[in-house]
């Protein structure tokens, strides 16, 4: 097996965007590996947000209050696929960010415009810093990096992303809760950027069908098509699994 070495390979940039629980942090993390890139999960920041919001008493309601926070916020987040870390100030909040009282008022940080180009800013900014990067979410492939080498959109139907979430929380969610934290919190942040149907230009990979190890296949088949040289040689080297993930700076600053 040859590995990907991210010092010798060419500079890649791959946008991925889809639905809740299509499968984007799971994918893209493995993606990113296997090509010798970062990781960004730009969620993870509008967590951050909610959560800093939540725990300084700042009225989510209030839109210029959250934008006042966001503007306020200390935060490092990890782009290593292999080290996931959120830390706003001194707290390491990697873990609480999935909390369900997070993931019930995130959409209200997402839908706030203001917030939305702040973080696009930033998430720009981290993504410049690394020659080759994964960076997912909503809007990476029509907002944040439209002019990625690769862009792909992951989709799967509702039913298998309640299913995969029903799962990944250990079957502790009701089928009810399950629905608003896939299809209400979809329907919200939808208001706001099209993350359902793919842009000019943008792949389609949908994975209903698919188990893990298919998709990131179809994903990388997918990311060689368009970026072509680009994505280094060979697809089946895993960098970072290997320990050859020659990342130096595996912290972007997201101020
Ligand atoms: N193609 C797939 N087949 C089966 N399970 C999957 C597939 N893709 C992802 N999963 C699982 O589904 C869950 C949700 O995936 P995740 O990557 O967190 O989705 P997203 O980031 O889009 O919300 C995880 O437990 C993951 O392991
Ligand atoms: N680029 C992005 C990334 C996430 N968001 C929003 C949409 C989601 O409600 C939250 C959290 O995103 P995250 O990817 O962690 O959501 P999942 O639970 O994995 O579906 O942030 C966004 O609006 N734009």
């Amino acid at each position: 097996m040859t590995e990907v070495n991210a010092q010798e390979s060419p500079r890649l940039v791959v946008a991925v965007d889809g639905p809740s629980g299509s499968g984007k942090s799971s994918v893209s993390k493995e993606v990113a590996r296997r090509l010798g890139a970062a990781y960004l999960d730009t969620g993870a920041m509008y967590r951050a947000v909610a959560w800093h919001c939540a725990n300084s008493q700042v009225d989510l309601t209030d839109p210029e209050a959250v934008l006042a926070a966001a503007q306020g916020i200390e935060l490092v987040i990890s782009v290593d696929p292999d080290a996931e870390r959120v830390v706003v100030g001194t707290e390491d909040i990697t873990q609480a960010i999935r909390e369900p009282e997070v993931t019930a008022v995130v959409s209200t940080v997402a839908t706030n415009m203001p917030v939305r180009q702040l973080l696009v800013e930033r998430q720009r900014q981290m993504m410049d810093t690394h020659r080759r990067i994964v960076a997912e979410g909503r809007d990476i492939t029509t907002v944040v990096a439209p002019d990625a080498d690769a862009r792909v959109l992951l989709t799967a139907s509702a039913e298998a992303r309640m299913a995969r979430r029903g799962i990944q929380l250990g079957g502790t969610v009701g089928e009810k809760d399950l629905k608003e934290q896939i299809s209400g919190r979809d329907a919200k942040d939808s208001t706001v950027v099209d993350f359902m149907t793919p842009a000019d230009g943008v792949g389609l990979v949908d994975s209903t069908e698919l188990d893990l190890e298919q998709t990131v296949t179809a994903m990388l088949g997918e990311i060689e098509r368009q970026a072509g040289a680009a994505v280094g040689n060979p697809l089946e080297g895993n960098a970072a699994a290997t320990g050859q993930n020659d990342l130096t700076d595996s912290e972007g600053r997201a101020e």
